[in-house]
């Protein structure tokens, strides 16, 4: 069945677990330096790989992100909590179980009010938020790709085990309709917005900083009971959240429609089709074993450290989207516009940076992007708030115009200076000069004798064909006004 008709039919339910990486400087529960990358197997510790006599020890930072991210998701903050080994037996826990949370998450009961890209809102129930410790990474080389059966062997690599985790849970999401998609997705960019505003994680998804388990299931009718879910494990781009939950709805409903019934399974995406494949069967009842982590004491954030971290907590971007959009008198549409285009930082510096806020978008939302675009790099990396800022400077002081000012500004981006220096450097200030600019217009003038007649009798709109010659003459950088003015002065005598 085909998505656009599946999504007629059934109405989908979406629940999202997102794993985020703390920026700790240390993991989890060892001293082992919390780095991406480096040589396989040399970020450890005993602790990592729990090795005999080896004994776990809390990350205090990790507990505090923890905290704030649970706050900055409106949860209650437990007054005891304590860790639980979540016991499974596969190569990338070296010690059998994942350390985690699981009755006693340390954040429960939040929620996250989402925004699409038309505005259309959507408040998100989140279940919880608990910390747990990442698992080390498997490569299995040879045989079925991503199959531990039928690799000639598999190779371990344990930096990232233990690694500082919170995991996010939400509620089972319903009400969202034909939206789902968009929804996942938007959430989990939601979220990475608030990690990287609280600055508990770098949030970069494309080193796997924030992961999404993407859970869908299909019902007859938004009154009918849950169907069964599946779970597509790890997806870490914004894209493909979309898409595999598009996928899914469009398998599932295939199945439906064919009388079978969905299993209850993890699944891979795969980025090259856009498709989901079949993990292992997984059931609500499969058994981790869960048993409180006998290593390490119930941990209780004392009530005023709760309260210290609440009241420094950052403005978080919806926040301050609200109270952006309020101090520069910007629609909800305009504002809706330099987020989803990610400019909303790029222009609040430059506005700090001095220029007037509508000036400060005209400029990012214009020509920034439309060079990004051209050049097919981000906008931050072709201008700096303060050029931009120095840019609108020069053209508030009469020295720039807008025609000159994206000469400019094109300079700037191909790194041949700041605004101030390229316009010197490559000659493009308005001229001043009356000279040069009379000059100008004398040569236009004797050189349009009927131009100059049509203009004596009264047809004011030929002074453009005299424009044309002027700019030429002063390569654009003639203040059209004063020209003008000119011309008139030395016809009418
Ligand atoms: N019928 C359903 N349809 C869609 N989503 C569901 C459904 N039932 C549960 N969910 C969602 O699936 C997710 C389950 O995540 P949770 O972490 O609780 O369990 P899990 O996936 O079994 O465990 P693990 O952390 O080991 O992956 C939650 O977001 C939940 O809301
Ligand atoms: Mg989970
Ligand atoms: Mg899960």
């Amino acid at each position: 069945m085909k998505y656009e008709d599946a999504i007629k039919k059934y109405d989908p339910v979406i629940g999202i677990e997102v794993h985020v990486e703390l920026g700790t400087a240390t993991k989890m529960f060892d001293a082992a330096p919390n780095t991406f990358g480096g040589g396989p197997n040399t970020n450890i510790t005993p602790t990592s790989l729990g090795l005999p006599g080896s004994l776990p020890v809390v990350n205090e930072k990790g507990v505090e992100y923890a905290i704030k991210i649970g706050l900055a998701l409106g949860c209650e903050i437990a007054e005891t909590c304590r860790f639980a080994r979540k016991n499974y037996f596969y190569p990338d826990v070296p010690k059998d179980f994942q350390t985690s949370q699981s009755d006693e998450p340390i954040a429960a009961e939040g929620s996250v009010e989402v925004e699409l890209e038309d505005g259309t809102m959507f408040t998100i129930p989140v279940e919880r938020a608990h910390m747990e410790e990442d698992a080390g990474k498997n490569t299995h080389i040879g045989g079925a790709t991503g199959r531990i059966h039928g690799a000639d062997h598999s190779l371990v690599d344990y930096n990232r085990a233990g690694v500082t985790l919170v995991e996010i849970v939400t509620h089972p999401i319903t009400g969202t309709g034909e939206r789902a998609a968009e929804v996942a997705s938007t959430y989990v960019r939601t979220l990475r917005d608030i990690f990287r505003a609280l600055d508990v994680s770098e949030a970069r998804m494309e080193q796997g900083n924030v992961r999404a388990d993407v859970n869908v299931s299909l019902r007859e009718s938004p009154d009918a009971p849950l169907g069964t879910r599946t779970e597509t494990k790890n997806v870490n781009s914004f894209r493909s959240i979309e898409r595999a939950v598009r996928y899914e709805i469009a398998r599932q409903a295939t199945r439906l429609e064919a009388g079978e019934t969905i299993v209850q399974e993890t699944r891979h995406f795969h980025e090259g089709t856009g498709e989901t494949s079949s993990g292992r069967p997984k059931s609500d009842a499969d058994d981790y074993r869960y048993f409180p982590e006998p290593d390490l004491v119930p941990l209780v954030p004392s009530r005023e450290w709760v309260e210290e971290l609440r009241a420094t907590l950052p403005e978080l971007p919806a926040q301050k989207r609200r109270r952006l959009a309020g101090v520069w008198g910007f629609s909800d549409l305009e504002m809706r516009d330099i987020v989803n285009a990610g400019l909303l930082e790029a222009i609040e510096e430059t506005v700090n940076a001095g220029a007037k806020p509508a000036a400060a978008r005209k400029w990012w939302t214009g020509e920034v992007a439309r060079l990004a675009n051209q050049k097919d790099q981000p906008t931050a990396e072709l201008v700096t708030p303060a050029q931009v800022a120095a840019l609108i400077g020069l053209i508030n002081d009469g020295k720039l115009n807008d025609k000159l000012a994206k000469d400019v500004l094109t300079a700037v981006a191909d790194g041949e200076g700041e605004p101030a220096e390229v316009m010197s450097a490559r000659n493009l200030e308005i001229v001043e000069d009356t000279g040069a600019l009379e000059a100008a217009v004398d040569e236009a003038i004797a050189a349009n004798p009927d131009v100059v007649e049509k203009i004596k009798g009264g047809k004011m709109q030929a002074i453009g064909a005299l424009m044309g010659p002027i700019m030429k003459a002063t390569r654009g950088q003639a203040d059209a006004g004063k020209a003008k003015d000119l011309i008139l002065a030395k016809i009418n005598g």
